[in-house]
């Protein structure tokens, strides 16, 4: 019988002799790295070399184009594996330090011999194909996330298989060197997930690959589904568990699946920054990622599109839309009126428009709206547009063709030098037409479709159809329910109407528009993102998820939320949402996957934040112990930013970044101005990307999804969060500390607080004399 201090050497033993192999390989693959270093330097350098001989002559720029794109070709194919090998630099150099962080001993028949396997970030395999460390993401490693000792089933190519765990073993590993090694019969065991969540930083995210629980597990290995939703309280590791999913999908399918053709709808520039190492340290790239605001003004290049903090901060003031008109602009219902409405508008109802070049019309609208109105009645939206441009193109083609005899292209022709007519000869030669006349015929004609070309844009992208006046019209005729009333109705459209003319949209049209706009060109949709993420969905308006459906037609949603966690609107009972979604999204599979047990901040935050919720009981909190949170009363203004200033210096003792958290940008700026004068400190704004250290002041919405050493929360009165309508705010404010959590109130406590068991946190009274 082995004592745990001698099973601990044996392991350091076979550590030490993996990392020494892992080693030999790095050395190895750097020898490698250098050697194409130096191929694709002498490739490329040879492409520089020829890419800048002379090309007038014809003959030799004809060979030369094709040798030059096959060199081309050769250059990016050696950047791309001096890249691979690069990227396996990175991976050997991170097992070098911790090969792996789990064992598995496993007999899949009695009569066998039991198998013992070593878990790790990436896979090793020796000279002699012997798997030294198994990818987290092989089939087999999700026993070691799943399963509890005894009998247990994992996923494998060909099908459900299954063995029996004898052994489960977590090791902490740095610098080579076991610090911490447990067996555990549990998924994965208290102990280390207590050591990684005590030492986390905050400057970025870390991956969890060490420390994955059951239920993230099946969120990471669900290849199943078109629709997976997440409702997960706040801290359940939602973000987390989706990076580790798209390093998993990466792995899982990679000789289909690439990067770019992933995407992550996340809420704010600052938590893209935040996750941006996850999948690097992971050996993976990154998806690509976009906000919804981002998404939107691509989509409408010209307008400025409110974007969902705009929205929030305007509405503070007095709420331009009313909730009714809201909710059924922003509902499934009326995404469903603008696909009918599409799908059944008579051709001499499209709203096109002048076809302009130079100030002179070139096709009038009534010229296009002739060509419309003769094509089948039948005939689907996207068709009958893309028949309408063909033929625009066809009459151009035929204008092209007159103009090209004109007299002022004969006089331009004449006028041409030697190199501008081989440039318009493209590849073709000289001589190689039927006679001379052809010749100038064919440059004549260049030079027009080169002068039209606008006009061809135009009609390619579809400018000819004036969507804004086609949505107006759809406005105008929109079947409004009850509460909506005829004249709130009409301001809508008013306000839509003058937004535009000021080159301005509304969150609120935004979605609806795009749908229109995109049925009636068919155009609009990316058929190569294969999965889409869609991080804090609770901030998303149904028509908004709906749309994005429309855009990525064959992409698989993962949709992330915590419906407590509504910022924007009140709270919806995730049974409902989920239902909303599956009606919505019609699809075949769905998934809903709940987690309740918040890993993110102490025993005592977590009790606090969840006591806020009417049915906060369902949280579970992760035993880290830590301080209660502290509320500090202050009677004025002043007082309490003297009391700000003086629990940031506290708290910036023993943490590096205190956030100051506010209700919205007014509160930010305020509290910002005044501490810039005492300590560093910074104001963050909706355009940033990195975040500083030290003491950062934001409105709530731009930490989304962010977590910080310690949170202050700033005017927490009742003035500010008077009723059920601010839980959502106050819940996420105080959800994103992890060690600390200060909650400073302006006059009287909010009636949330107020109410809570006084032994979830302590008081602080300014003392009045
Ligand atoms: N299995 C785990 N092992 C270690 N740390 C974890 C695990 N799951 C979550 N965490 C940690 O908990 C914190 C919260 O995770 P994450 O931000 O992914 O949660 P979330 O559900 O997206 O939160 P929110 O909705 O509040 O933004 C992070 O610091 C993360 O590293």
């Amino acid at each position: 019988m082995t004592t745990p201090d001698q099973e601990q050497q044996q392991e350091q033993r076979r550590v030490d002799t993996v990392v020494k192999q892992i080693k030999a390989r790095a050395k190895e693959t750097d020898r490698l790295v250098a050697k194409a270093h130096h191929d694709t330097d002498i490739i490329q350098k040879n492409y520089g070399d020829n890419n800048s001989v002379n090309t007038f002559e014809v003959d030799d720029r004809i060979e030369t184009n094709a040798e030059l794109q096959q060199q081309k070709q050769m250059v990016e194919r050696a950047v791309e594996s001096e890249a691979i090998l690069n990227r396996q630099v990175g991976v050997l150099k991170d097992l070098s330090n911790s090969p792996y962080f789990g064992r598995i001993d496993i007999q899949d028949d009695p009569a066998d011999d039991p198998e013992r396997l070593y878990i790790g970030t990436a896979s090793f395999v020796d000279e002699h194909q012997n798997f030294l460390v198994y990818d987290w993401r092989a089939p087999i490693s999700s026993v070691y996330y799943n399963g509890t000792l005894g009998k247990v089933a994992y996923q494998a190519p060909a099908g459900e298989q299954t063995t029996e765990l004898l052994k489960k073993r977590q090791f902490q590993i740095d610098h080579g060197q076991i610090n911490n090694m447990f067996d555990t019969n549990e998924t994965v065991g208290d102990e280390i997930l207590q050591s990684v969540l005590g030492e986390q930083n905050d400057a970025y995210m870390q991956n969890i690959v060490a420390t994955i629980q059951k239920e993230q597990n099946d969120i990471i290995r669900d290849t199943y589904s078109d629709l997976l939703v997440v409702q997960g309280v706040a801290g359940s590791g939602k973000t987390s568990a989706i990076l580790q999913r798209i390093a998993f999908l990466l792995y899982h399918s990679r000789a289909s699946l690439e990067a770019d053709q992933m995407v992550l709808f996340s809420p704010n520039r600052l938590f893209s920054h935040y996750i941006s190492e996850v999948l690097p340290s992971l050996g993976e790239r990154n998806m690509r990622q976009v906000t919804l605001a981002e998404f939107l003004s691509a989509r409408f290049q010209g307008l400025t599109v409110q974007s969902l903090f705009e929205r929030y901060e305007s509405d503070q003031q007095a709420p331009a839309t009313s909730a009714a008109i809201r909710d059924f602009q922003e509902g499934a219902a009326f995404m469903a009126q603008v696909d009918a409405y599409c799908h059944q508008l008579p051709a001499d109802k499209l709203r096109f428009t002048n076809i302009v070049f130079n100030g002179d019309v070139f096709f009038t609208r009534a010229e296009i709206t002739a060509i419309a109105t003769s094509l089948p009645t039948a005939m689907q939206p996207a068709d009958r547009f893309l028949a309408i441009k063909n033929t625009l193109i066809k009459r151009l083609k035929h204008r092209i063709d007159h103009e090209a005899q004109a007299d002022w292209v004969n006089e331009q022709i004449d006028q041409l030098s030697d190199e501008a007519y081989h440039d318009l000869l493209g590849d073709k030669r000289r001589g190689a037409f039927q006679s001379l006349d052809d010749e100038v015929f064919y440059i004549g004609k260049q030079i027009v479709t080169k002068r039209l070309r606008q006009v061809y844009d135009a009609i390619y992208n579809g400018y000819f159809l004036d969507t804004y006046e086609q949505y107006n019209d759809f406005l105008a005729q929109v079947d409004c329910p009850a509460a909506v009333t005829e004249t709130d109705w009409n301001a809508r459209i008013k306000a839509f109407r003058a937004g535009i003319e000021y080159h301005r949209i509304d969150l609120i049209d935004c979605a609806p528009l795009l749908l229109l706009r995109d049925i009636l060109t068919g155009s609009g949709q990316n058929r190569r993102m294969q999965y889409l993420f869609v991080d804090e969905m609770q901030d998303y308006s149904l028509a908004q998820l709906l749309y994005i459906k429309h855009a990525f037609p064959l992409a698989k949603f993962t949709l992330l939320g915590d419906s407590e966690q509504a910022l924007f609107k009140g709270i919806e009972q995730p049974k409902q949402l989920l239902e909303r979604l599956r009606d919505a999204f019609q699809v075949r599979r769905a998934n809903l996957i709940t987690l309740n047990k918040s890993y993110r901040s102490t025993l005592q935050i977590t009790n606090f934040a969840k006591a806020l919720l009417p049915d906060g009981d369902q949280i579970q909190a992760f035993t880290r112990e830590g301080a209660l949170p502290k509320v500090m009363i202050r009677y004025d203004e002043d007082s309490a930013l003297q009391g700000l200033l003086t629990e940031v210096h506290q708290q910036l003792e023993h943490t590096h970044t205190v956030a100051v958290l506010t209700r919205n940008m007014a509160d930010s700026k305020k509290v910002y101005q005044f501490l810039k004068h005492h300590t560093v400190a910074t104001l963050m704004a909706d355009s940033d990307r990195t975040m500083p250290q030290g003491v950062i002041v934001l409105p709530i919405y731009l930490a989304k999804g962010l977590e910080f050493d310690a949170v202050i929360a700033y005017d927490i009165s009742a003035q500010n969060y008077p009723d059920a309508n601010s839980v959502g705010l106050l819940y996420t404010i105080a959800s994103r500390a992890m060690h600390h959590l200060t909650l400073l109130s302006v006059g009287d406590v909010s009636p949330l607080i107020v109410h809570l068991d006084p032994t979830l946190f302590t008081i602080e009274h300014q003392v009045r004399v």
